[in-house]
């Protein structure tokens, strides 16, 4: 059996399957005060458990979460010059997140094409794949609900509060909504274009907060949820994946 994690800012999100390309068993997301579904996880799976991830939330949850599972050796993904035909163009390859890093290399085993590769989590992450596997660059930006909550701290008069979105927003919560979640699709399209004119040329777009602006983007759109969850897998997959 393989445990695939994803360990992101917000959330950990997690897959359980019989082998790296083998059929899924049970996935979730948790919280990352609470970590007892893992180690139920544990406790249910007949060893051994092959445990591959990716975490951008820093060296104290790599640590919960091999107590959590009570495994000592987790293969962290760490990003390198190149694995599973994708080639990272980042100065300092070593720089790019790991869920970045995994989420392209999922994105190339599933789309022959170029691709834009979107996730929308707790940052918004926009990233260029060339047809031929060259990670060529991307965007970070603050995902929807920092840069609300961006606005809400940095302001005398705006709330956080609710709004909903609107083509010509008239009402304050409206417009900061509709601020935010325009400013994630057009970001999204302005790289899209770079790609645009390439034949199936495509957006994969995932994330816990891509709903919230699916219906805005203008572009050929893919939705897949467990981006990094694939990609791990497909690294897993690998004789020798560039885990550590
Ligand atoms: N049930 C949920 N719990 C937490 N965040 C959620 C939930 N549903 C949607 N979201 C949105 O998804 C974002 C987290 O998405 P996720 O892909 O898990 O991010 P990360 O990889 O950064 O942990 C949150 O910032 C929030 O906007
Ligand atoms: C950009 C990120 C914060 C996104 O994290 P997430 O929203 O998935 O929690 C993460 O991929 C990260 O810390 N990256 C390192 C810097 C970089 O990719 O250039
Ligand atoms: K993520």
């Amino acid at each position: 059996m393989i445990l695939l994690i994803d360990a992101g800012n917000t959330r950990i999100k997690w897959r359980l399957q019989a082998a790296a390309g083998g059929l899924i068993h049970d996935e979730g997301a948790i919280a990352h005060e609470n970590l007892a579904p893992l180690s139920r996880l544990r406790s249910t799976v007949a060893a051994p458990l092959r445990v591959v991830g990716s975490n951008v939330a820093g060296t104290e949850t790599a640590r919960r979460i091999r107590d959590a599972l009570g495994v000592e050796g987790i293969e962290w993904l760490r990003p390198g010059a190149q694995a599973c035909g994708v080639r990272n163009l980042y100065a300092e390859p070593g720089q790019l997140g790991a869920d970045r890093w995994a989420a392209l290399i999922g994105a190339h085993d599933l789309h022959a094409g170029a691709c834009l590769v979107v996730m929308a989590g707790t940052a918004t992450t926009v990233d260029l794949l060339s047809a031929d596997g060259d990670f060529l660059g991307g965007l970070i930006l603050p995902g929807v609900e920092l840069m609300q909550q961006s606005l809400a701290n940095g302001t005398a008069q705006l709330p956080l509060a609710a709004g909903s979105f609107a083509a010509q927003p008239r009402c304050t919560a409206d417009a900061i909504r509709s601020g935010c979640l325009q400013a994630q699709a057009g970001a999204i399209e302005r790289m899209f274009r770079q790609i645009a004119a390439q034949p199936g040329a495509l957006c994969l777009l995932g994330g816990g907060a891509a709903d919230a602006f699916a219906d805005l983007l203008e572009l050929p759109l893919k939705r897949f949820d467990n981006l990094v969850l694939h990609g791990l897998a497909t690294v897993a997959a690998q004789p020798a994946g560039n885990t550590a």
